[in-house]
Order: structure tokens, then sequence, then C-alpha cells
């Protein structure tokens, strides 16, 4: 395959200054482009260490080495940051923390970005209001961010990392603060996202099954797994110390195994449906 069309990761590395110990250790890993891949991992795993490198946060803001390569698609962090950061969205763990701090309202602030960039005013605005619409935000583009809910400032982080288009989003456990209602709305949103390669960090393990084509499991920063969330589900070990999917656990007590499967049990609502037709 062309390798444009690819992400690889090769033995990569990340190590924080002064501290001894590596945060991720030697991750080997292909994927496709524009494809989706969910990230889990317990306690300390390296999710959060992996979305910096694969932001390029970590060396350029946060200081620290990181080794081996990171390619997605034709971008390199590592080769060219400023050319890769142009094509990233990210989403941090802290979204309040990563707003401008300058602007009055929301429009404004999802609106930064664009204003940096030269964007005319008429296409500003359009893309302004495209974007507020997609989370949810239309009532509150006049509000100061400041006055926004931890969930409402999530979206907001959402909304100024995707209004500028970029075709790799990396989003680190980005409805921690939304409510259940809140997390639905993102993730229906997150299938419609077309066209972009999209790293998510979630605990969100139902979600992650409807949307990821790929799940990478880390471990004291190991990539212990990775594959389908299907494959990845029905073959955890108990020292990952991870929450199986509900349908995984509801069709394991029914016994409703995938038809025609080596004994695997569903992990999205779609093959749960087979799974029971094809047991009664
Ligand atoms: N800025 C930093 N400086 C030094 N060490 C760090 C820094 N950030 C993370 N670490 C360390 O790196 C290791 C991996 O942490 P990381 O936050 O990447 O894991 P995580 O899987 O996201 O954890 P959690 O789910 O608890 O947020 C931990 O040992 C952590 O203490």
């Amino acid at each position: 395959m062309d390798n444009r069309q690819q992400i690889h990761l090769e033995n990569l590395s990340l190590r924080y200054r002064g501290i001894e110990t590596s945060a991720l250790k030697h991750i080997s890993v292909d994927a496709e482009f524009g494809h989706v891949i969910g990230i889990i991992g317990n306690h300390h795993a390296g999710k959060t260490s992996l979305c910096r490198a694969l932001a390029g946060i970590v060396p350029t803001i946060i200081s620290g080495d990181v080794t081996g390569t990171i390619q997605v698609g034709s971008l390199s962090p590592n080769l060219d940051w400023q050319k890769y950061n142009q094509q990233t969205g990210v989403v941090l763990q802290n979204p309040a923390g990563q707003l401008s701090g300058l602007a009055d309202t929301v429009a404004d602030e999802i609106a930064f970005d664009l204003i940096n960039q030269g964007v005319p005013a008429d296409q500003i605005k359009r893309r302004v209001l495209n974007v507020a619409d997609q989370l949810g935000l239309g009532d509150q583009l006049n509000q100061s961010p400041g006055t926004l809910s931890g969930g409402q400032k999530q979206r907001l982080a959402i909304a100024t990392a995707i209004v500028t288009d970029p075709s790799i989003l990396v989003l680190d456990d980005p409805t921690s603060e939304m409510d259940p209602l809140g997390r639905q709305h993102f993730f229906s949103w997150l299938v419609s996202v077309e066209k972009k390669t999209i790293f998510i960090v979630s605990n969100e393990v139902d979600d992650l099954c409807e949307i990821a084509d790929q799940i990478w499991v880390l471990k004291a920063g190991e990539l212990v797994a990775a594959g389908k969330p299907l494959t990845v589900f029905n073959h955890l070990k108990p020292d990952w110390q991870l929450a199986e999917p509900t349908v995984f656990r509801l069709a394991k007590l029914m016994k409703w195994s995938i038809p025609g499967g080596a004994d695997e049990f569903p992990v999205t609502n779609q093959q749960l449906e087979e799974a029971y037709y094809a047991a009664n």
C-alpha cells in the first residue's frame, strides 16, 4: 500500500525530561490513514503521552525525548512539525487550558485560528456557524467562553480543533466532562465526520466499539494489543484491567456468539443483533 495511506509508528518511545522511566516504550503499529483509532488503557498506561507524541506536543511544547518513527499519511510531527501541526486538530484533557483566553465570545474563540490564517470574514462567519451547529453550541455563540460548563468547554475545544478542517484529529478523553446526553451527541457526531484520521482516547468502550476501526491497548507505556474492536475485546487479558463493552458482557451471558465466528462475542449493536438472530 502507498505509505501516504498509512499510519506507521515504529519503535516509538517517549521520555519526559528529568524522568528516568519512559512513558511510551518501543511502540510499533500500523493502521490505515482515514481510520478512527481508539486508544485505551488503565491508569498511567501512557494514553495522554501517546496523544502528546501524536500531536507533536512532546517535544515542541512539553520537554521530553521522542524517538522512533511517527508517520501519519504523508506527515510526521518529528520530521516537519509546522506542516504536521497545520493539518492536526488537538483536544487535550483539560479543555479550559486549551482556550485562547483572548476571545470575548464563543464565536470569537472558534474563529481565532481562521482569523490568524487571514480567512475572509464571510467565510469565517459561515464556518463558525457550521462548526458551532455541529457541536451543539449554536445558542452559546455570544456567550463568554468562561461562562460555559465543563462539557460545553470540551465541545468548544473540539469546535476550535476542527474549524480549520484538519485531516488529523487527536482527542484525549474529549467527553470526560460531558453529561451522558452530551457524550451521546458527541459520538453520534464523530460517526458523521468523514475523511479524517482520528486518534481518540476514551474510557467509553461501548461508544469506542461503535466508532473505532482499530483499538490500541496500552499498558505501562507498552502497546499490548492492536486490532479490530471485536478481536481486541475478545482477547482481553485480566492484567490489562479494562472494562468490557456492555454488548459483549450481555452476549457472553446469553451465549450469543458471532455467527460462523471462532467463538467470539459481539462488541457492537449490529453484531449483537446478528448474533441474537443466529442464536434464536
Ligand atoms: N508532564 C509529565 N512529566 C513527567 N511525567 C509525566 C508527565 N505526564 C505524564 N507523565 C508520566 O507518564 C506516565 C504515563 O502517563 P499518561 O498521563 O500518559 O498516562 P494515561 O494513560 O493518560 O493515564 P491516566 O489515565 O491516569 O490519565 C505516568 O507515569 C505519568 O506519571
